[in-house]
């Protein structure tokens, strides 16, 4: 039988590597992430909508300059806190002056009041042409997008963590969009 989780593993590891030879030019291709973000956020979320983020862990793209315009533009700002494995992310409103605090695996959330997300950026170390992601392998993003339905979503990803083909469980939540410095990918 083929080891799903083995294969998940390696790849992870793979992907993990690729991202520290890519980590010192990452800055350059942030600013056009993060207007294909804006773009694909001024089309499908209306000035209510609640926006969740994520605070960047080492390597990933650093969207707190999209988290500050999407503030200016009269957006709400979310990001998430992380908790113990098993469960679905909680959002808690950010705000410029929000007071941060480190929680699990370094993450960063504000210390604010807790929010309902409608549009879910998703984090991940690598994905395909149909949707499917790997991310740090605690699986809070599959459970989350299962707990909050009615959120839209979508994958941030640089273009080279594309891969041919990310293995999948039952459980795996596949995007229905990902958006990369060079294009809006829709599966
Ligand atoms: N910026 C950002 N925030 C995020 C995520 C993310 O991928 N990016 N997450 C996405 O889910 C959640 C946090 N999940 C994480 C799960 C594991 C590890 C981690 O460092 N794992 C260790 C192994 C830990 C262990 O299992 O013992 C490692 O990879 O070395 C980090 C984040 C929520 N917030
Ligand atoms: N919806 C779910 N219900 C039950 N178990 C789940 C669910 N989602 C994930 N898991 C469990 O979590 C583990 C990690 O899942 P997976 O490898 O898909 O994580 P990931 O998507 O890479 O991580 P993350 O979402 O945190 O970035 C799986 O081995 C599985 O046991």
């Amino acid at each position: 039988m083929i080891d799903i989780l083995q294969q998940k593993q390696q790849l992870r590891h793979q992907l993990k590597s690729l991202r520290s030879q890519f980590n010192q030019s990452h800055y350059q291709y942030t600013p056009p992430l993060i207007q294909n973000i804006l773009s694909f956020i001024s089309a499908v979320c209306s000035q209510e909508d609640v926006i969740a983020c994520f605070w960047p862990l080492e390597g990933e793209a650093d969207l707190r300059p999209l988290m500050h315009e999407l503030h200016q533009q009269s957006y709400k700002v979310a990001l998430p806190k992380t908790p113990v494995k098993g469960n679905p992310l909680t959002f808690y409103s950010w705000y410029p002056s929000a007071a941060m605090e480190e929680g699990r695996y370094k993450t960063i959330y504000p210390n604010t009041e807790i929010v309902e997300p409608n549009f879910i950026l998703v984090p991940l170390m690598g994905f395909d042409r149909k949707g499917n992601r790997l991310g740090y392998g605690g699986g809070y993003y599959d459970r989350t997008l299962q707990h909050f339905t009615e959120a839209k979503s979508a994958g941030i990803a640089f273009s080279y963590q594309e891969v041919t083909t990310i293995p999948t469980e039952p459980f795996d939540f596949g995007l229905s969009a990902i958006i990369t410095e060079l294009e809006i990918i829709y599966t």
